[in-house]
């Protein structure tokens, strides 16, 4: 046995005086003056105080300075501060050792050699539960003893980084480490590290040891203990991390963030056990589509969204250009549990060259939120901590694209197969209607999808494109009418005019509705009108067949008219005599400039009374109710005639969804006509 080399020990805190080491070293200072930058928004004014520290200047003269570090403190920020999830050691650690296994397979290809150590890459997590260990071995490169210095020893300096600099080749190599930080994670959960190692070519072996207090030991290690090429990072957990010895936790931390990786993945969940593979070394969405069975897409689906269903829509596509990225993008089949949820974030798996970066990325809007996407793409800058990547513009660029490629998926099921697309209308299109509402330039292509019952469709079939072609003569808007419950609607007296005269109206029954007809412009030139607001201005419109002949001319309603402005002055905007009625005797409708009845109805429903106005009254002077009111009027006067204008409005209400205005002054008035009868 080869006795311990000397370990060169590390103070606790170091300084650059000489020009010379200021100058090799600068690039380091640059990673960690950035690392301080991004920990410092985390940290206390004490920390802070140590990235602030300067030496002594003389005021005579201008210098160069390099920071000072306090390596122990540092190690701590990082350990602490960096990451927001505890199980992100594991992906850290896995990203190396899989790094390892590609460099040693690149540095295979123009050595000989090494093509004879270059077996199949594999890593290997070990579980001791007496011991308290946890070890991530590998069969890569592994690391020399300056490897280890420069790598190991030196916070934010990146081996791989500097390997893909030497190879001048990143954009197509399958590296992930690039910041030199992801190995501290590791002392989140121990409270000593050890890294077994032999470089690929070289007859000595190497242990690194530390405690991730400030300092590490190197000492040679003897053949038969090391690796015989590679790596293996010993873990002696802390008194906190015990999870981290349950072989299903630590496959289920391996599956989520690293079951993609190029390296297969062994467990051994504890000595003496038969390695069990957890995960396969490929992922799915960097195969070719021609290699994928949908059994396979439906398992994948299944396995990441936790869903039972089979998706209603697949994409697989690769983007190619200024930003390159691969999606795999499902539509499920039911609605997922969270779908109203308030939060209403969208949730897309992130992966950086097929290591999981973040579970829950708000890639897409909120209106595509039910969509169950992988992305991954090299092109994504990370940050030191991973997670911080939502706001990089590249990310937003690529979800923008994403979200356009989904509409065009859409649009394409709903030709292809009008069915299958009914059944995701269905399930998403309230959601997917939202972002007419809040996305302005989707709509669109939204409303190319968009689904509708109306008055001439029970289900939601009709498109804007059939309500269009089928406009009648004269007709100038799309008219709609909004509420939330779709038997009412049809019920709605609001109806029948546009009835009689073979003019579709939109029946719209989500919450949403009422705000997006009231921000979207129109469609083809035809702006969308409620029928429940203003004049109904269709007189214009020829009354269809069976309309005509039933048509009796109206009743002169003057009188009437004005006497329900006086009596219900207090309850209603106005009193008119309708177009759009003729079965019904009244209706309420919104006036000309006021909101949309539905509309007012869900402002004044979240505190905001005032947006509920005044109701316009309308009569229709042909209805019998009518006639016989005005006649009854004219012959006992306004005051005899008072409690049926009452029961007029309370009718026009009730029709409407509402309350009587006076609930027992509206039974005893029916009561009195149910008597007037005898
Ligand atoms: N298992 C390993 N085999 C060989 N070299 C390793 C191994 N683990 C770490 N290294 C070396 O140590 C360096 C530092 O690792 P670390 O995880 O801190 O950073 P990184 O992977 O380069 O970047 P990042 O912070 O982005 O993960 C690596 O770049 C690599 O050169």
């Amino acid at each position: 046995m080869s006795g311990p080399a000397a370990a060169p020990r590390r103070r606790g805190s170091c300084k650059f005086r000489n020009n010379d080491e200021l100058k090799s070293r600068r690039r380091l200072d640059r990673d960690v003056h950035s690392l301080f930058l991004f920990i410092g928004e985390n940290m206390t004014d004490d920390a802070a105080s140590v990235a602030a520290a300067a030496p002594a200047a003389d005021p005579q003269t201008a210098a160069d300075f390099g920071f000072e570090a306090d390596v122990a403190r540092l190690l701590e920020l990082m350990t602490h501060s960096v990451y927001s999830e505890r199980d992100v050691f594991l992906r850290e650690l896995v990203s190396n050792a899989a790094d390892a296994c590609e460099k040693l397979r690149y540095e295979a290809l123009s050595d000989e050699k090494l093509a004879a150590q270059a077996a199949a890459p594999l890593v290997t997590i070990s579980l001791d539960q007496e011991k308290r260990t946890l070890t991530v071995a590998d069969n890569g490169v592994g690391m020399s003893r300056e490897e280890l210095i420069s790598a190991l020893g030196t916070i934010a300096n990146s081996g791989t980084r500097a390997f893909l600099d030497k190879l001048g080749k990143e954009k197509d190599a399958g590296f992930i480490g690039q910041f030199g930080v992801g190995f501290y994670a590791a002392f989140m959960v121990a409270d000593h590290v050890e890294v077994a190692t032999r470089r690929a070519g070289q007859d000595q072996a190497w242990l690194w040891s530390s405690d991730g207090k400030g300092s590490y030991q190197i000492a040679a290690l003897p053949l038969e203990a090391a690796p015989a090429v590679g790596a293996r990072v010993t873990l002696h957990l802390n008194a906190d991390s015990d999870e981290f010895l349950d072989g299903w936790r630590v496959e289920s931390v391996v599956r989520e963030h690293s079951g993609a990786i190029a390296a297969p993945i062994d467990l051994i969940a504890a000595p003496g056990e038969e390695p069990r593979r957890i995960a396969e070394g490929v992922a799915l969405w960097t195969k070719p589509k021609s290699d994928i069975t949908h059994e396979q897409y439906v398992d994948f689906y299944r396995q990441m969204s936790g869903q039972l269903d089979e998706p209603a829509l697949i994409a697989h596509w690769r983007a190619e250009g200024r930003t390159e990225y691969t999606v795999l993008a499902f539509v499920p089949g039911a609605r997922p549990f969270d779908l109203f949820d308030p939060a209403r974030k969208s949730k897309s798996k992130l992966y950086v060259r097929r290591v999981l970066i973040s579970r829950d990325m708000e890639l897409l809007p909120a209106w595509l939120r039910f969509m169950r996407i992988v992305v991954d793409s090299a092109d994504i800058p990370l940050n030191v901590s991973r997670e911080m990547v939502q706001k990089s513009p590249v990310a937003g660029a690529i979800g923008k694209a994403i979200a356009t490629r989904i509409l065009q998926e859409l649009k394409k099921l709903a030709d292809a197969e009008p069915e299958k697309f009914a059944e995701v209308w269905k399930n998403f299109g309230s959601v997917l209607k939202e972002g007419l509402h809040e996305d302005p330039s989707r709509r669109d292509d939204l409303f190319e999808i968009a689904r509708f019952a109306s008055t001439k469709s029970e289900e939601q079939t009709r498109t804007l494109k059939d309500y269009v072609a089928d406009l009648r003569e004269n007709q100038t808007a799309i008219y709609y009418l909004v509420g939330d419950d779709m038997k009412r609607l049809r019920a709605s007296p609001q109806l029948e005019g546009f009835r009689a005269r073979g003019v579709e109206v939109l029946l719209l029954d989500d919450a949403v509705d009422a705000f997006w007809v009231t921000s979207a412009l129109g469609y083809e030139g035809k702006p969308f009108k409620s029928v429940t607001q203003g004049q109904a201005d269709i007189d214009s419109i020829a009354l269809v067949e069976d309309a005509k002949t039933e048509a009796t001319p109206p009743a002169d309603v003057a009188d009437l008219l004005a006497a329900l402005k006086e009596t219900l002055a207090d309850h209603v905007d106005d009193v008119r005599a309708s177009t759009r009625l003729t079965d019904s005797a009244v209706c309420l409708v919104a006036p000309d400039s006021g909101l949309d009845r539905q509309l007012s109805r869900l402002l004044a429903e979240h505190g905001q009374q005032a947006a509920f106005g005044k109701p316009v009254l309308e009569i229709n002077p042909r209805h019998e109710a009518i006639v016989a009111l005005a006649t009854a009027l004219r012959a006992k006067g306004r005051e005899a005639a008072r409690d049926d204008q009452f029961v007029l409005l309370d009718l026009a209400r009730v029709a409407d969804g509402e309350h009587p205005v006076d609930a027992a002054a509206f039974a005893k008035r029916l009561t009195a006509l149910l008597a007037s009868r005898g």
